[in-house]
C-alpha cells in the first residue's frame, strides 16, 4: 500500500461505520486493488479548535510502526486542503464491547482467547516501547473472523520515560495512575486483569455508582467475586494475579500466556467463531 501519495480520490466511499470525538470512519474500497479499508477522517479546523495536531500526529507515528495480527493497521495517511485522513485495517464485526453487551458476558474459551491476544498484542507493542494506557472494551474491535484488534492509538505514548499523565476510562486506570505515580508498560497489565474480569462477569471489578468510589476500590483493590456466574478458580487466580497494587508484582505478559487457564481455554488461532453455548445463553 506504499505510494507517494493517496488522495480521497483513490478510494470509493462506502458507509459511515462511526465516529469519535475528533473523526468519522467510513468504510471504503481503494479503488485500484479493490482492497476494503476503514477510512478515518478528521478535519483540520477541529483538529486547530482543539489543538489536537501533536496528539493525531502521535497516533499516526505510534500505530504507523505497529505490525502485529491483534493490532488494527494504519496502512497510510494522507490529507488535504481541510482533513487528515487515516486508512486503517477494516474490521468488520465491530466493536467488541457491544458484542459483550449482547451476550452479558463472553464463555471461558472466549475471554481467554481475547485475553491471550491482548497480552501477545501488548508483549509486542512494549517491546516496540509503546503503552496504549487506553486498553478498554471500546478500543477493542473485531475482525471478519472473530479475532481481535486493539485500536486507537490516541492516547499510546512511547514508553522509555516513566510517564504521569492521567488519561482513560476510570474504570480501567490502575492505582498508580490515580495516585499520579510514576507509572510503565505494567498499567497495561493491570488493565488486562480489569478485562478479564469484565469478559467473565460482564462489568469491570470497582464499579460504583460514584467515581469516587470507583477511585477508591481501585487504590484499594477492593476485589471481590460474585458467587454467579460460575467462573473457574484458574480463571479467578489469573485475575488475582493482575489487579495487584504493587505493579512490579504484576503477571508479565509472558506469564499470562503461560499461566493454566489461558493454556487450556485459550484457541491458539485467536479467532472465537462466536458460538452461543447453551451456559452462555443461560
Ligand atoms: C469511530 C472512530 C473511532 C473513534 C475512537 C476510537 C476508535 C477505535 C475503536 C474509533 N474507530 C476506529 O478507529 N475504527 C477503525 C476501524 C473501525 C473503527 C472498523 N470497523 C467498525 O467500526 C465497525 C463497526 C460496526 C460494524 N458492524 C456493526 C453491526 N454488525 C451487525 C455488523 C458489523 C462493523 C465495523 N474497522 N476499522
Amino acid at each position: 500500500m506504499e505510494k507517494p501519495e493517496w488522495s480521497m480520490d483513490d478510494f470509493e466511499i462506502g458507509k459511515y461505520i462511526g465516529e469519535g470525538k475528533f473523526g468519522k470512519v467510513y468504510l471504503a474500497r481503494e479503488k485500484q486493488s479493490g482492497y476494503v479499508v476503514a477510512l478515518k477522517v478528521t478535519f483540520k479546523a477541529k483538529l486547530d479548535k482543539y489543538r489536537f495536531h501533536a496528539h493525531l500526529r502521535r497516533e499516526i507515528e505510534i500505530q504507523h510502526g505497529l505490525d502485529h495480527p491483534n493490532v488494527l493497521r494504519l496502512f497510510a495517511w494522507f490529507h488535504d486542503a481541510e482533513r487528515v485522513v487515516l486508512v486503517l485495517e477494516y474490521a468488520a464485526r465491530g466493536e467488541l464491547y457491544k458484542l459483550l453487551r449482547t451476550v452479558r458476558r463472553f464463555s471461558e474459551r472466549t475471554a481467554a482467547t481475547y485475553v491471550a491476544s491482548l497480552a501477545g498484542a501488548l508483549a509486542y507493542c512494549h517491546k516496540k516501547q509503546v503503552i496504549h494506557r487506553d486498553i478498554k472494551p471500546e478500543n477493542l474491535l473485531l475482525d471478519i473472523e472473530g479475532r481481535l484488534k486493539i485500536a486507537d492509538f490516541g492516547w499510546a505514548v512511547r514508553s522509555n520515560a516513566k510517564r504521569h499523565t492521567l488519561c482513560g476510562t476510570i474504570d480501567y486506570l490502575a492505582p498508580e495512575m490515580i495516585e499520579k505515580k510514576a507509572h510503565d508498560h505494567a498499567v497495561d497489565n493491570w488493565t488486562l486483569g480489569i478485562l478479564c474480569y469484565e469478559f467473565l462477569y460482564g462489568s469491570p471489578p470497582f464499579e460504583a455508582a460514584e467515581q469516587d468510589d470507583t477511585l477508591r476500590r481501585i487504590v484499594k483493590v477492593d476485589l471481590s467475586f460474585p458467587t454467579t456466574p460460575y467462573v473457574s478458580a484458574d480463571a479467578k487466580d489469573l485475575i488475582c494475579k493482575l489487579l495487584v497494587k504493587d505493579s512490579n508484582k504484576r503477571l508479565s505478559l509472558d506469564d499470562i500466556m503461560k499461566h493454566p487457564w489461558i493454556v487450556k481455554n485459550a484457541d491458539p488461532s485467536g479467532s472465537c467463531s462466536y458460538s452461543l453455548s447453551l451456559r452462555d445463553l443461560v
